[in-house]
């Protein structure tokens, strides 16, 4: 693929519809699912440990999110992330509020020792995923992503993969290449699982094209950033915020969202 900007992978995402494999949480399913069918992808909620492998290997890519965990999913995203690297096949880790409990820090762990593609978190669970201290406690931030940045960079190269962290303005790297991205609503951290939400997204955008995980990653921050500004304009709350949301991913095409995002160097 020649052009990689935000717009063209989204036009290439719903000329050929991308099959997502989402392992996330109770919280998420729902919002997530409708996220990315709005953007025109085809998202497959499938955890159980007994087919989660099988159907990684046909699906274009898989995310895995610890927002609800349990013994039995982590069996489950285990068999998937095997299978996704075997058959090639890139995937996204959320490692939701993984500094919160023994339990959590041991599963991010052990699912970044399967060599995740991309990481998408928010600035709270990237600091405290470098080691650094995070202020975070449970799912949502507190942390500003400025303080992220270094802490995003050195998982990068730790770790071989992209890196996305939300806020405010979001910022993403691959160790060598960093940009920030401009956008979105004070009301999207109101809404639970926008986040987790952007996560399929961004397999969604990893699966159109795999070969570059740094522009899937750009593109779906570019996406949330102006459906989001968009859908806030007329919204009165939370509420409205997300169903507009929704209407705004629905409505966007690959020329409006190149014409609209504000992408600049970091
Ligand atoms: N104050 C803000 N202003 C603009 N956009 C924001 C703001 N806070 C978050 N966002 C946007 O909201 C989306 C979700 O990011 P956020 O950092 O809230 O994820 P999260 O904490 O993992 O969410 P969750 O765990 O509830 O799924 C991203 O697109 C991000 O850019
Ligand atoms: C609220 C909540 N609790 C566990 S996961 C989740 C969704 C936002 O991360
Ligand atoms: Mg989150």
């Amino acid at each position: 693929m020649e052009n990689k900007t935000p717009g063209a992978l989204l036009t290439a995402m719903r000329a050929k519809p991308p099959l997502v494999q989402c392992i996330t949480n109770y919280v998420a399913m729902n919002i997530a699912a409708n996220v990315v069918l709005a953007a025109g992808a085809s998202p497959a909620m499938v955890h159980a440990a007994e087919e989660a492998g099988e159907f990684a290997a046909i699906a274009g890519a898989l995310t895995v999110n610890i927002g609800t965990l349990s013994t039995q999913w982590i069996d489950g995203m285990h068999a998937a992330a095997r299978a996704a690297n075997a058959s090639g096949k890139p995937w996204v880790l959320d490692p939701v509020a993984h500094y919160a409990t023994s339990f959590r820090r041991k599963a991010v762990a052990d699912l970044l020792a399967l060599r995740p593609t991309i990481i998408r978190g928010n600035a709270s669970e990237i600091i405290a995923l470098a080691g650094g201290e995070s202020r975070g406690q449970g799912v949502d931030s507190r942390d500003p992503v400025e303080q992220a940045e270094a802490s995003a960079r050195l998982l990068a190269e730790r770790h071989g993969a992209v890196v996305a962290v939300t806020g405010v303005v979001d910022f993403v790297t691959d160790g060598a290449q960093a940009l920030r991205i401009e956008g979105g609503s004070p009301l999207m951290p109101q809404i639970t699982a926008l986040g987790c939400s952007l996560t399929c997204l961004t397999g969604a955008f990893a699966a159109t094209i795999p070969a570059d995980p740094f522009a899937a990653a750009v593109a779906a921050l570019a996406t949330f950033a102006v459906a989001g500004e968009e859908a806030a304009r007329d919204a009165a709350g939370p509420g409205s915020f997300s169903w507009r949301f929704l209407d705004q991913l629905a409505a966007l095409d690959g020329a409006k969202l190149d014409a609209k995002v504000r992408i600049n160097a970091a």
